[in-house]
């Protein structure tokens, strides 16, 4: 794997990618940024505060221009939100600017790990099981166009994530089709 690609972790809220990138970003020596966070420091505030000041609208105009602002650099592993894939524009930046890995959490195991979450505002509404479904019908198929690695974590115990997750790396580094979990 060369040091000057990015590695650009996608997919559903609550799948891992701010866990997981802190994890391989310490493993390969990497700077880890993600996109949430950055946007909350550069703007001084929460992303729900961004979502009631601005709506939606807004805050994914930030998370483009946040998007390009650290896909600027080369050797990151970048954590985005669940929703970067929703811009076609995001997509097409993230392909070109690194290799893209899917992190794959079905709903019903989002549903679970988030049962306490009160910071992402798409998740503050009565039947969140249904919000959950329905973002993943329309964002499934995006996560799957834009990514190089596909990592299904709902087949996969806990304790084999990581390695599984370096395994990818080195085995497309060494040239072979992307893996498919
Ligand atoms: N492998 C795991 N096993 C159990 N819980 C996990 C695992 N990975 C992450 N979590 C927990 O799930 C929650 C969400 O993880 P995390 O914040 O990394 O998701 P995310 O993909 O970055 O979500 P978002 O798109 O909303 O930023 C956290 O509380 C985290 O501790
Ligand atoms: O799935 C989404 O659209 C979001 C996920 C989070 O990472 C944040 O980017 C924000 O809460 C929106
Ligand atoms: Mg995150």
């Amino acid at each position: 794997m060369s040091a000057n690609a990015n590695l650009i972790l996608i997919g559903p809220m609550g799948a891992g990618k701010t866990t997981h990138g802190k994890w391989l970003a310490r493993q390969l020596g990497r700077r880890f940024v993600d996109l949430d966070a950055h946007i909350e420091q550069h703007t001084g505030t929460s992303i729900s505060h961004i979502f009631d000041l601005e709506g939606e609208a807004g805050f994914r105009r930030r998370e483009s221009e946040a998007l390009a602002e650290v896909l600027a650099s080369d050797g990151i592993v970048l954590a985005t939100g669940g929703g970067t894939v929703l811009s076609e524009a995001n997509r097409a930046l993230m392909k070109a600017r690194g290799t893209v890995i899917h992190l794959h959490l079905p709903p019903e195991q989002q549903l679970q790990r988030l049962a306490g979450d009160r910071k992402r505002p798409l998740l503050q509404c009565a039947d969140r099981a249904g919000r959950l479904q329905q973002l993943s019908e329309i964002r499934t198929p995006l996560y799957r166009a834009c990514a190089d690695i596909h990592i299904d974590l709902s087949r996969m115990p806990m304790s084999k994530v990581r390695h599984h997750l370096i395994e990818c790396l080195n085995e497309r580094a060494e040239g072979a089709e992307p893996h498919h979990a």
